[in-house]
């Protein structure tokens, strides 16, 4: 079998909405597919009114095909700071014509601000690795987990694009969805991500920059977060570029439309861009905009996160061989 599902940017591409269907009767969610954790959770009937803002809930109790996890927990903090938790169900989840029967379905009790005031996202479907699941005492597997071994191939793509519905397709290689050659590239899943590492960097029509950046694939990050001797050289490039404390990040002139940014991906390049380098207006005073490209200080390895992956068509594969993953225009 194979599957695809259409995903919707929110405005500024700050994320991307996916619809799936839990439960008996099936009951329809907006979630944010997200490669960079390996939970899914949804808001739940067991959360207070006032942590539930315009989102769709799950209510297990309304699905004669759910069954409560004893004993099971969850909590799970973000890159960004937001966070979630509470209690686990076993229940038939339903991403278009793919049907995981006993998918476990994290319930939301508590939500951070952040999920809260996101007012169309009804929870998170990880599509990292089950290895950092975060259901205690025992720890559950993702959807694609879950889903992988009836497909055609165990692999699902990401092509998410600017401002109009991209796709993840599960079990195929979609070749109307890319030109040009797929660069494949290893994967190394030890720390739950679909991790690699870039050889470097080009800015503009720039010679290329041999720079090992190591990081990861994850669509549920809005920005790419890179090495900061490599975010300041890029902005070095252009004029009237600063880092404004106050908004945290990189801010430059809207205009005149910055230079593209290209990365590496093995003996390939992805070029994002310079038109979406300007991730979103900064402020309305002096027409600056706030960048796409920031630093990944603190973290420990840069993220290529969707202002990165829309501009490219990436293939995650998790084979019995070490994994890999292709990436191309
Ligand atoms: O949380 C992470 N990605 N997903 C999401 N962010 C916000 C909501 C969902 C994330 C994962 C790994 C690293 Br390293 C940094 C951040």
């Amino acid at each position: 079998t194979t599957g695809t599902i259409a995903t919707d940017p929110e405005k500024h591409d700050v994320e991307y909405l996916t619809p799936i269907s839990v439960g008996t009767p099936s009951q329809d969610l907006m979630v944010d597919f997200d490669t960079g954790s390996s939970d899914l959770w949804v808001f739940s009937t067991e959360m207070s009114t006032s942590d539930i803002k315009g989102q769709t809930v799950y209510d297990p109790n309304n699905s004669s095909t759910s069954e409560k996890v004893q004993g099971s927990t969850w909590k799970i903090t973000y890159g960004d700071g937001s966070s979630s938790s509470d209690d686990v169900y076993l229940d038939t989840v339903t991403i278009g014509n793919l049907t995981v029967p006993n998918q476990a379905v994290e319930a939301a009790k508590k939500v951070s601000s952040e999920f809260t005031d996101d007012s169309h996202n009804d929870g998170l479907l990880g599509l990292g690795f089950s290895a950092i699941n975060a259901v205690e005492p025992t720890p559950q597997n993702t959807f694609f987990d879950n889903i992988k071994g009836s497909l055609d191939a165990p692999l699902f793509t990401v092509d998410l694009k600017h401002g109009t519905p991209g796709s993840f397709n599960f079990g195929y290689i979609d070749p109307t969805a890319y030109i040009g050659n797929i660069s494949w590239t290893p994967v190394d899943s030890s720390q739950g991500y679909w991790g690699f590492t870039s050889p470097g960097y080009a800015v503009g029509t720039g010679a290329f920059r041999n720079h090992s950046m190591s990081g990861i694939a994850d669509t549920g990050t809005t920005l790419l977060l890179l090495p900061k001797s490599v975010v300041s050289a890029y902005y070095k490039e252009i004029q009237g570029a600063q880092y404004d404390s106050d908004q945290g990040g990189y801010i430059f002139p809207c205009s005149p439309t910055p230079p593209d940014f290209v990365f590496g991906v093995n003996n390939g390049i992805v070029t994002v861009p310079g038109d979406m380098v300007s991730y979103a207006p900064a402020d309305s005073a002096n027409q600056n905009c706030f960048g796409g490209i920031q630093k990944d200080t603190g973290i420990g390895f840069s993220i290529f996160g969707d202002v990165a992956l829309k501009t490219s068509f990436v293939h995650l594969h998790s084979s019995i061989v070490p994994g890999h993953y292709a990436d191309c225009d």
